[in-house]
């Protein structure tokens, strides 16, 4: 087949943060491009992920700001929460990006299938309606899915994707999990009022983020009344005879609540999609095997995002997304840097990393140094609230580079952005030290750790 017998130059199969980015540049350079989504345009992040989450944690925040007003001189009568106001006002936005992502699509001549596609030939897509395409190049973009315990009565929980349509707070919600959806998502529930129980099966939450700054979460999560059972493994839910979810678990009690929101990670989103019928190859939890230009063992099949289960955050996929389209579209081969990517919780407080952990340091390197500040923000003090912030700094100790930094406190994703730089940078200890202190701001610690 010659490249002007396809009927386009590349086909993308989901319209998330890759699939879009991907599909949007490689149009811009002058490629003919098809999208296929089966759900709504702009993905997990746009419609039931990063975005909604965040206008969630906003929200939620409100609690303490109203108790905290108090000690600053305000007093407010009668202040109540409306959570299905909050809700149809966060969906909304949704809409409103979502037809933007669509009308950037349009825009760029990125011609819009709005159905499930699946591969049914080297080159070829067929789409749910019947119609069938083919295309020089396909990009997988197909996300991720939440993955549910397989224990009975599994089907009478929810996950991320339900929660933000609920028809009103839950009393009860218990959560299963102790990653980010986990942390997220307690604190969202617990600011409304909502009782909250989280249940892992290890003794760890956050695994992968550095042991005192998760340590100082639960510490304060549990302070601010969420529960937390460890060790314990799902074996069921049962509903009760007044409606109510009954869940049993290993190594504890059982627990009556009146949602259970599954967090327990989200694997590739490449069943039934006719992968491996072509040939492309996948790993033991399904995600496309890529190299570093995203490309598969299939010379014209590439894939970005969460289905090759590399980093799963949006930032990431982007640029996956970015770098496909130059190397294959433009005239630029790139390959992203999946080392020293920035990541945050968006929990209460908030905790944000860049680099290794003190833990992975010392196995790294031997000889690390460790600098930290440990100090209630002058915010809380006034307010009362009992809730101390920690930064950490970790250096090589031969060279006083830094490999990691480390922080939970009231905005400390927005400080992260900025120290990212200087970590992927590489720069010294010494160089935050020769920075002089902005006075009187929680970012100042990062210059003044000891
Ligand atoms: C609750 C939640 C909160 C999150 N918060 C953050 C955050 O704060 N920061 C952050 O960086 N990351 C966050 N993430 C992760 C982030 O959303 C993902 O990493 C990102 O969306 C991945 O982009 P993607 O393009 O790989 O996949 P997606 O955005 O999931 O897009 C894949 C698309 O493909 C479509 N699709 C799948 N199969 C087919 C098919 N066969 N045919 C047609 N269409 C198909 C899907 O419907 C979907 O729209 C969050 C995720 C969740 C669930
Ligand atoms: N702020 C952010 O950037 C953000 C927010 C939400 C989600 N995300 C992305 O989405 C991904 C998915 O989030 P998540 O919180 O579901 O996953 P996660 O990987 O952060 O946490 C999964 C949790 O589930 C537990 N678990 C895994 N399998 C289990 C099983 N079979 N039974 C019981 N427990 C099990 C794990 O021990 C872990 O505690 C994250 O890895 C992250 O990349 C990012």
């Amino acid at each position: 087949m010659s490249d002007t017998d396809y009927d386009y130059d590349l086909f993308t199969i989901g319209g998330g943060s890759g699939g879009v980015r991907a599909s949007r540049v490689a149009a811009a350079h002058g490629a003919k491009v098809a999208l296929a989504e089966e759900y709504r345009i702009g993905g997990t992040c746009v419609i039931r992920g990063c975005v909604p989450k965040k206008m969630l944690v906003y929200g939620a925040h409100f609690a303490e700001d109203l108790e905290d007003c108090e000690k600053f001189g305000w007093s407010i009568e009668g202040k109540s929460f409306d959570w299905v106001k909050l809700r149809d006002a966060v969906l909304a936005d949704v809409d409103r990006l979502n037809g933007l992502y669509t009308e950037t699509l349009e825009n760029h001549d990125v011609e819009l299938f709005h159905e499930k596609a699946r591969l049914t030939g080297e080159h070829e897509i067929t789409l749910a309606s019947g119609k069938v395409v083919t295309a020089k190049h396909i990009l997988i973009a197909t996300g991720a899915t939440p993955r549910i315990p397989d224990c009975p009565g599994h089907e009478l929980g929810i996950t991320s994707n339900e929660a933000f349509h609920l028809d009103e707070m839950p009393r009860r919600v218990l959560i299963a999990g102790g990653g980010y959806i986990a942390n997220e998502f307690a604190g969202i529930f617990n600011e409304f009022g909502s009782k909250v129980t989280i249940i892992n099966r290890t003794d760890v939450i956050l695994r992968g983020y550095d042991e005192a700054v998760r340590d100082r979460l639960l510490q304060i999560s549990m302070m601010k009344g969420i529960d937390f059972r460890f060790n314990a493994e799902f074996r069921g839910i049962e509903k009760t005879d007044d409606g109510a979810l009954c869940v049993s678990m290993t190594n504890h009690d059982d627990l009556e609540v009146d949602c259970v929101l599954f967090a327990t990670g989200r694997v590739p989103h490449t069943k039934d999609l006719g992968l491996q019928e072509i040939g492309v190859e996948l790993g033991d939890h399904g995600e496309v095997l890529v190299d570093r230009f995203s490309k598969t063992n299939l010379d014209h099949v590439y894939a970005v995002g969460d289905c090759t289960d590399r980093i799963q955050l949006t930032p990431v996929a982007i640029r996956e997304g970015q770098a496909f389209a130059d190397t294959v579209f433009g005239d630029k081969p790139s390959a992203v840097d999946h080392d020293c990517v920035a990541s945050a919780v968006f929990s209460h407080p908030p905790i944000a990393a860049v680099g290794m952990t003190e833990g992975e340091a010392r196995n790294k390197l031997g000889g690390v140094k460790v600098y930290q500040s440990d100090f209630r923000p002058m915010k809380n003090v006034l307010a009362g609230r009992n809730e101390r912030s920690l930064f950490k700094m970790i250096c090589d100790a031969e060279d006083d580079r830094i490999v990691g930094i480390h922080m939970i406190a009231p905005e400390a994703p927005e400080m992260m952005q900025a120290a990212a730089i200087a970590v992927k940078a590489k720069l010294t200890k010494a160089d935050f030290d020769a920075t002089t202190a902005i006075h009187p701001t929680m970012a100042e610690e990062l210059v003044l750790m000891r």
